[in-house]
C-alpha cells in the first residue's frame, strides 16, 4: 500500500469543473490515479479532455470553478495552492506540451534563448551553463545542428522542429507529470510519429507520469497502456486495450478512424442520438 502511494504521481478523485454560470459541467466526477505510466485521454470535441488537463495545472480561464475530493501531485494538494506556488511547480514538476508550438514559443526571442531561460529558471543554472545546458537538451531531442537552431526565431522553424523545442523546454527539468493535449494534431503527417516516439522516450527515460490527450484513439492505443474514455464530461470507459472496449460511444470512437488494414471510401460518422439510446439501455 505504501508502495503504491510512493509511486503514485497523480491522484484525482471525482474532479468537477464548472465555467461560470453554466448549467452543464465541462467536467463530472473524474477520477484516475497515475504512476510512472502513460495515460491516454479520448474523446470527442468538447467532451472534457483538456478542460481536464488544464484543471492540473490549474491553466484554467478566472471563470472556471474546480473542485474535486482528491486532487494531488505527488502528495501536495494542488487546489490549495497559491498561484505562485503553483507558477513554481509548472515547468519544473509538471509540464503541458500544447498542440501547436507556433503559440507556444515566444515569437520574439530566438530558440536558445528561450530554452536557456527554461534552464536558467528550473535547474536554477547561470548564464553559460544555462545555454549549455539548452543546447544538449536541443540535441537530445535529435536537433542535430543545434547551434544554427539556437540562433533562431520560432517563425523560421518546422512546426517538427517546433515540437521538438518544446519538448526540450518542457523535459529539460525531468517534471513528474507531463501533459501533452494533441500534441501532433498540427504537425505534418510525415513527422507526427517520430515526435510521438520521442516524447514518449523522454518520459521513460526520466522515468515521469505521461497524460497523452488526444481524438484519435488509435494514436493513444499505439502509445499508453491505459485509456480514459471521455464522453460529456464524464468517463464511460477506462481501457488496457481497444479490444476491450464494450460501451457504444468508445465502439463508435474507434469505427470512426479510418483503419489503414481495411481502407474504405466513406467513413462513418458518429450517429449520437443511436449511441445514447443504445448506451442508456
Ligand atoms: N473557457 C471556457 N469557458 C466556457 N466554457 C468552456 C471553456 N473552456 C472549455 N469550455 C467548455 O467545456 C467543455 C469541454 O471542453 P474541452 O475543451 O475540455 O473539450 P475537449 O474534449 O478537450 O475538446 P477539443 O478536442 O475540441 O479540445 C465544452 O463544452 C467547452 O465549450
Amino acid at each position: 500500500m505504501q508502495d503504491r502511494e510512493i509511486s503514485t504521481i497523480l491522484s484525482v478523485r471525482n474532479l468537477n469543473v464548472r465555467f461560470g454560470r453554466s448549467s452543464i459541467p465541462a467536467v463530472s466526477e473524474v477520477s484516475f490515479d497515475l504512476g510512472r505510466e502513460r495515460l491516454g485521454i479520448v474523446g470527442e470535441s468538447g467532451s472534457g479532455k483538456s478542460t481536464t488537463g488544464r484543471a492540473i495545472m490549474r491553466l484554467l480561464s478566472p471563470s472556471a470553478e474546480i473542485s474535486a475530493e482528491r486532487f494531488d501531485l505527488a502528495g501536495n494538494p494542488l487546489l490549495e495552492k497559491t498561484e505562485r506556488q503553483m507558477g513554481a511547480l509548472r515547468g519544473k514538476e509538471m509540464a503541458l506540451i500544447m498542440q501547436d508550438p507556433r503559440y507556444s514559443l515566444n515569437p520574439v526571442l530566438t530558440i536558445g534563448r528561450q530554452v536557456a531561460e527554461a534552464a536558467r529558471l528550473h535547474l536554477g543554472l547561470g548564464r553559460a551553463q544555462a545555454m549549455e545546458s539548452a543546447r544538449s537538451m536541443l540535441q537530445r531531442v535529435r536537433i542535430s545542428d543545434a547551434d544554427r537552431v539556437m540562433a533562431l526565431y520560432p517563425h523560421q522553424i518546422s512546426g517538427g522542429m517546433g515540437q521538438r523545442v518544446m519538448i526540450a523546454m518542457m523535459l529539460l527539468a525531468k517534471p513528474k507529470l507531463v501533459i501533452a493535449d494533441e500534441p501532433t494534431s498540427a504537425l505534418d503527417v510525415s513527422v507526427r510519429k517520430d515526435v510521438l516516439v520521442l516524447l514518449d522516450e523522454l518520459v521513460r527515460e526520466n522515468d515521469s507520469g505521461l497524460i497523452l490527450i488526444s481524438h484519435d484513439i488509435r494514436m493513444v492505443a499505439a502509445f499508453c497502456e491505459r485509456i480514459l474514455v471521455m464522453y460529456a464530461g464524464r468517463v464511460v470507459e477506462t481501457l488496457t486495450s481497444l479490444d476491450d472496449a464494450r460501451h457504444p460511444y468508445t465502439r463508435g470512437l474507434i469505427a470512426a478512424l479510418p483503419d489503414p488494414r481495411h481502407p474504405v471510401r466513406r467513413l462513418k460518422v458518429l450517429d449520437r442520438k443511436a449511441l445514447e439510446a443504445e448506451a442508456a439501455q
